[in-house]
């Protein structure tokens, strides 16, 4: 089996009857998206709040009910997501799927966060997978100076010859720092630069890490 489908799958088992739930991006959470449209149609109650335009559409297919975030009044039962990147204290590198922002407001508006993966997310420190930053397009060229003086190498993701554009409008640059050993630190210093709206440091929001195999099993690690 596939190690995220085993991941993926998994979460599943942490929703129940009532609850309301954020639903993540990508290709891990994928398979919770699919396992709980087979619930709902066993009968399973939930409301779900996407984190992006493509999960919406997946959730739609799936047959999930859906939440307006203007009926959101208290803080989601739990949100599943996926990741880049997972440290042993389980800080995240998350946005490579470009929709870091969403994911972050909804995960931090979350009773509990579970965060989905395969086994090769796992890393000593965090720093390999380039950490997205959302740009606001206006002087971007300024902006990725700025991110290169913190000693990365930034580059402006590009898709089909033109700027990645995020579902906010925004850009998003992937700054190659090879190594972050203390991304609670870089947090802070990157909230510094007013043309960044957000980065896919994720430090102290993880409650479970699921963690798939390629044999189909799975482990659970917690989290803050
Ligand atoms: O942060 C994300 C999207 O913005 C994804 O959760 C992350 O990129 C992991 O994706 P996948 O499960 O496809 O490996």
């Amino acid at each position: 089996m596939d190690a995220k489908k085993a991941a993926g799958e998994k979460a599943a088992e942490y929703i129940s009857d009532g609850m309301r739930i954020g639903l993540g991006t990508g290709s891990t959470v994928y398979w919770t998206i699919v396992r709980l449209g087979e619930l709902v149609k066993e009968g399973l109650r939930i409301e779900a709040v996407p984190t992006s335009v493509q999960t919406e559409k997946l959730a739609r297919e799936a047959g999930i009910p859906l939440l307006p975030l203007d009926r959101l009044q208290a803080p989601l039962d739990l949100t599943v997501d996926g990741a880049d990147e997972v440290s042993p204290k389980y800080e995240l590198i998350k946005g490579g799927g470009g929709a870091l922002l969403r994911e972050k407001m909804i995960a931090s508006f979350s009773d509990r966060f579970i965060v989905v993966v395969d086994h090769s997310k796992c890393v000593p420190v965090l720093g390999q997978f380039p950490l997205p930053v959302e740009v606001v397009p206006f002087g971007w060229e300024m902006t990725s100076k700025q991110l290169g003086q913190m000693g990365c190498e930034p580059i402006l993701r590009i898709r089909d010859g033109a700027p990645f554009v995020t579902d906010n409008g925004n850009y998003v640059i992937d700054c190659r720092f090879g190594s972050i050993p203390n991304p609670g630190e870089l947090t802070v210093e990157l909230n510094k630069l007013p043309g960044i709206v957000e980065n896919g440091l994720f430090v102290n929001m993880a409650d479970l890490i699921v963690v798939g195999y390629p044999d189909g099993t799975t482990r659970t690690k917690s989290g803050s």
